[in-house]
């Protein structure tokens, strides 16, 4: 719908100039579209001054202030209790089904959280793409996290076609599906029933043919009879050190683990790592966890003496 205000006509070259100083001065109608007439631009101002006239004019749409959130797929989890925000979360983008709040942080040995629905389909299902990869997820029964995509991208660009990878807590598979896309094979191990089927779900989903789940303790990895590993993903941030001597052992000469960590101090793991057989160690931080801690990723090269 049109609306009547009044304006300034501005040379084409002159508008950027001219839209500055009205703004400047508070006099710019924010609220109202510019629009060309012939050569000229017309500014709409909040008040008659001098040169203006009155013009007809369409209005921007209406600004709706949305609460924080982050989107996983149809679900946006907030961190606040805002019934009424979560309504218009969920009335501003189509795509969502479900806006949820945590009850709880991460825990347990499932790494999963306990939500409350705010708005929407009570569910804690819900599908998700990254990088033309699909996955099923329900985020009360596995964990998932759509901050990591960069990091599974980073990975693989490091692999080489033809490797024998194995991500040792691997959930519902967004690492070892991506990284099957250059793997010959990729074990996929989880002690998590409810991570292992979505898992399998997801490379049905995606026809990943060279993904092997596994439901297993990472500690009996070793009873497998892997061929000896290429790269390990050891993405367990609070307990996966623990793990590390286990991998080094299941690492070929010369593989790489990705050691995912949970640290205070830049090079806290390093003491760990140095107990073991490695060559290259490379640190980097991969996000902020709480105010001085942060998730690394210690990238390890193996070197076992002959
Ligand atoms: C932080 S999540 C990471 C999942 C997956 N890598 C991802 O990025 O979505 C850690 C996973 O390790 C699994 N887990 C915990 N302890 C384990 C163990 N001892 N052996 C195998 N898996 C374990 C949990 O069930 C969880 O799915």
């Amino acid at each position: 719908m049109g609306r009547t205000q009044w304006c300034i006509a501005v040379a084409r070259g002159d508008a950027e100039a001219a839209r500055r100083r009205l703004a400047g001065d508070g006099m710019l109608d924010r609220t109202l579209k510019p629009r060309m007439e012939g050569e000229l631009l017309l500014l709409p101002v909040v008040e008659p001054c001098e040169g203006a006239r009155e013009c007809e004019f369409e209005a921007f749409p209406e600004r709706v202030e949305l609460p924080r959130h982050e989107l996983i797929g149809g679900i946006a989890i907030m961190q606040e209790e805002d019934p009424a925000g979560a309504e218009r979360l969920l009335a501003s983008r189509p795509s969502l089904h479900t806006v949820l709040l945590p009850e709880s942080a991460v825990e347990g040995e499932y790494r999963t959280r306990r939500y409350t629905v705010l708005a929407g389909t009570p569910t804690t299902k819900t599908r998700y793409t990254e990088y033309g990869l699909r996955f099923d997820l329900d985020l009360g029964l596995a964990y998932f996290s759509a901050r990591l995509s960069t990091e599974r991208q980073r990975l693989l660009s490091l692999v080489q076609e033809g490797e024998c990878i194995l991500d040792m807590f691997a959930g519902v598979g967004p690492f070892a599906i991506t990284l099957a896309r250059r793997a010959r094979v990729v074990f996929a191990a989880d002690l998590n029933p409810d991570a292992v089927h979505l898992m399998i779900r997801n490379l049905a989903l995606n026809r990943t043919g060279n993904v092997i789940p596994i439901l297993a303790d990472a500690g009996h990895l070793d009873r497998i009879g892997m061929p000896p590993l290429d790269r390990i993903i050891m993405n367990l941030p609070l307990a996966a050190p623990q793990f590390l001597t286990a991998a080094a052992n299941l690492c070929r000469d010369g593989g790489w683990i990705h050691l995912y960590a949970l640290q205070e101090q830049p090079g806290e793991f390093l003491p760990l790592i140095d107990a073991l057989p490695v060559g290259d160690v490379r640190e980097q931080e991969v996000r902020t966890y709480s105010p001085g801690k942060w998730h690394a990723v210690y990238d390890i090269r193996i070197e076992k003496e002959e």
